[in-house]
């Protein structure tokens, strides 16, 4: 039974009680630890030596607020809620005027980070969040830092007047006593936010202001209503004054509390977290190994991308490519990556250089006895990769990690030519490696478990989410979605529309549906990548021909302008009614004739036949022990493949709809149009039992890791 989190109060001879939230890791607002606050503010009301309160965190740490690890048990019961404005209302703002923004005044650090980041758990700011911030930071910045859940720094937080002073972490708490005497004292105004008006633009204005967040709310997450709400409340508090808005907010917190959004975006941040608990790896108590130099091999799109991730956070990295030529391009490609975090203002040119001094080339092995971490990207070409990894065990410390960025070529094969399968690891970066959040971790079965620690040490450094897999065609990720395009190409050869159906997949939430996805990655890789699931995987390849032959007509995608779609003004994806005709020859050569019941298809319909299979090849790669977990598929999907996060990734969607429909559906596709949709066992023995996809499978438990 975990501690239970609790305030502690000291009151000083200067008569200042100070109270400090105690409740590791990072003091979050259990129900505990609030009756605390409040039995402990009682006190200090009622003792004769007070004269001030200030409220801090231990361990450098102030609030990460309300305790969400307890959200599971208000969902399911297993605790009471506390009735509507109880804490925020009666707690917070009668007894205590709030933690924090309701105080009297606030003292943070520098580099402290405050925001509101509710609305990335799919609820809005409660305790009065919604009321304060407008008014002490003005509408427009509280509407970014609440509807994009963004952070400031303690610095910013200064210059915007949400808090009245910034010092070094060692006077904080002399600063904020100072300040409360002076409160006290009457030498410093005794503001309650609440009341504030100063910071809010005048109602007209204001008006302008939501009405504009409620269209870009609307556009930037059509299938979310969490961000309308948020601006309700702040609106209602500036129409009718705090207090109504107080309790608007307290309202609309509850309901969305209970909301399928929030338990999919809870799931997405635990699971998120727990994807670097590695049964057989970080459960042996190894300690991560310093990395103290990175080589990279390749600076091509993929390379100079790890590259450049790697010297973001700060590790020196080395730079490989075959001649001067292709070294100068590498780096080129490094600095123009940089040079774009700049112009967006994400980079001072100081900050630039400073990453660019840690960049350094080279054309042979010599500078490689001196690294840690090798992570070969080079083009995919086995006995090039085999020779790449036998020069490395030659050439590099015996400890150093040899790491491949493949995507398609089994690691074992790699290393074959090695006696070093003990440190030979897959790191799979997704394009663009210095963007795109997730990376790979692929482990075979004689990837040491150090080797794993180590890399996922790296992966958190460089701001990765990392996942661990077993070593398999696509690993898990690309396996995983592979039937993403394959099922969607098999409709169009039984009569659906190419658009619609990609029309169907953004309206769910993805980025982009399976042919534009087919447009960016470019059809050689689509056809190559076939090639490896045909060879893998043949039972369940669909062999649409219409890729090879659009192909045939130098038709390859966004990169050759036209694909499924056209591309005339730069990435702007128009709909090409001349694929008509590879349409048509593609159906005759697959020798099937448009199926009249497609036709009728509705959006969920279409969306079912397209993630069905992809649940059906996710749970394959579960029950073979190549994922440890179900969550760590969610994670894979959102963070790999763009899965809609606020319906809680691949597995989770699919426990919402249940194992028994989607083998249902699976079996009656797999009658009609063929073996691609045949349900795996794992699937049919929980379809059958009526357990869950993600309760752990037998296999999971001696995973092939
Ligand atoms: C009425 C409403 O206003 C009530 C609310 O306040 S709702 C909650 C609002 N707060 C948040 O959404 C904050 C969520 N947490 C974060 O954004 C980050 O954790 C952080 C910025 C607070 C700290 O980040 P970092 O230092 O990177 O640490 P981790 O994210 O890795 O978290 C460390 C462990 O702490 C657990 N944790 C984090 N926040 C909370 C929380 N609010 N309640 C309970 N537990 C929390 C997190 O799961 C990590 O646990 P682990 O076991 O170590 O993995």
């Amino acid at each position: 039974m975990a501690a239970k989190g609790r305030t502690e109060m000291e009151v000083g001879g200067d008569g200042v009680a100070v109270i400090t939230i105690c409740n590791p890791p990072v003091n979050s607002l259990s129900i505990d630890v609030l009756l605390s606050l409040k039995e402990s503010y009682e006190e200090a009301l009622q003792r004769k030596d007070v004269k001030a309160i200030v409220v801090t965190g231990k361990g450098g740490k102030f609030s990460g607020g309300f305790d969400i690890s307890s959200f599971g048990d208000l969902h399911s019961g297993k605790i009471e809620q506390p009735k509507v404005g109880y804490i925020s209302i009666d707690i917070l703002t009668e007894l205590l005027e709030e933690v924090s923004m309701a105080c009297h005044a606030r003292i943070s650090t520098p580099t402290a980070q405050l925001g509101l980041p509710e609305l990335q758990l799919g609820i809005i700011p409660g305790f009065g969040g919604t009321q304060r911030l407008p008014r002490l930071v003005g509408l427009t910045k509280s509407l970014e830092m609440m509807l994009l859940s963004k952070p400031i720094k303690g610095e910013e937080a200064h210059q915007l007047g949400l808090v009245d002073s910034v010092v070094s972490p060692n006077d904080l708490v002399n600063t904020a006593r100072r300040w409360a005497l002076d409160i006290c004292e009457l030498r410093k105004p005794w503001i309650k936010s609440l009341y504030k008006t100063d910071k809010l633009e005048p109602l007209g204005e204001a008006r302008e202001i939501l009405k504009f967040a409620r269209a870009q709310a609307r556009k930037q997450a059509a299938n979310l209503e969490h961000p309308l709400i948020c601006i309700d409340v702040i609106e209602e508090g500036i129409v009718s004054g705090p207090r109504a808005g107080l309790w608007k907010e307290a309202n609309a917190f509850q309901g969305l509390l209970f909301s399928d959004t929030c338990k999919s975006l809870l799931h997405v941040f635990f699971s998120q977290r727990a994807t670097s608990k590695v049964p057989g790896a970080t459960d042996l108590g190894l300690m991560p190994r310093k990395i103290t130099k990175v080589a990279i091999l390749g600076g091509g799109l993929m390379g100079s991308g790890i590259a450049t991730a790697m010297i973001l956070s700060n590790y020196p990295v080395l730079l490989k490519e075959v001649n001067e030529k292709f070294l100068i391009a590498g780096i080129d490609r490094i600095k123009a990556n940089l040079q774009s975090r700049v112009i967006k203002g994400k980079m001072t040119e100081e900050r630039y250089e400073k990453a660019m001094s840690l960049l350094s080339g080279a054309l042979g092995y010599e500078k490689f006895k001196e690294v840690d971490l090798v992570i070969e990207a080079v083009i995919e070409n086995v006995k090039l990769k085999q020779q790449i990894f036998a020069d490395l065990e030659k050439y590099c410390p015996s400890h150093c990690i040899l790491a491949t960025n493949t995507s398609t070529i089994d690691l074992n094969l790699i290393g074959e030519k090695t006696k070093s399968q003990d440190r030979i690891v897959g790191a799979h970066f997704f394009s663009p490696a210095h963007v795109m959040p997730l990376l790979e971790i692929v482990r075979t079965q004689h990837t040491s478990a150090q080797v794993v620690v180590d890399l996922l040490d790296v992966g958190k450094r460089i701001k990765k989410t990392p996942i661990v897999v077993g070593n398999c065609t696509g690993f898990a990720v690309n396996r995983m979605f592979f039937p993403y395009t394959q099922s969607a190409l098999l409709f169009v050869d039984y009569g659906m529309d190419v658009y619609k159906i990609d029309r169907a997949c953004t309206k769910f939430g993805m980025p982009m549906g399976p042919f534009r996805l087919a447009d960016l990655v470019g059809f050689g890789v689509a056809v190559a990548t076939g090639m490896q699931y045909l060879e893998n995987f043949p039972e369940r390849v669909y062999k649409s021909m219409l890729i090879p032959i659009m192909m045939e007509d130098k038709r390859a995608g966004e990169a050759s302008r036209k694909g499924f779609y056209k591309y005339e003004d730069r990435r702007k994806a128009t709909p090409d009614p001349e694929i008509m005709t590879y349409i048509q020859k593609s159906r005759s050569m697959a020798g099937v004739t448009p199926d009249a019941e497609l036709m009728k298809l509705s959006d969920k319909d279409i969306v079912e036949m397209v993630f069905f299979p992809v649940i059906n090849e996710a749970c394959r790669v579960l029950d073979e022990g190549i994922a440890v977990k179900a969550s760590d598929l969610d994670i894979a999907s959102i963070f790999g493949m763009g899965f809609p996060p606020y319906r809680g990734g691949v597995m989770l969607w699919g426990d919402s709809i249940g194992a028994k429909y989607i083998h249902g559906k699976l079996q009656e596709w797999a009658k009609r149009y063929g073996s691609f949709f045949e349900p795996c066992s794992y699937l049919a023995e929980r379809a059958a039992k009526g357990i869950p996809l993600s309760a752990p499978a037998a296999s999971q438990v001696k995973a092939r890791l």
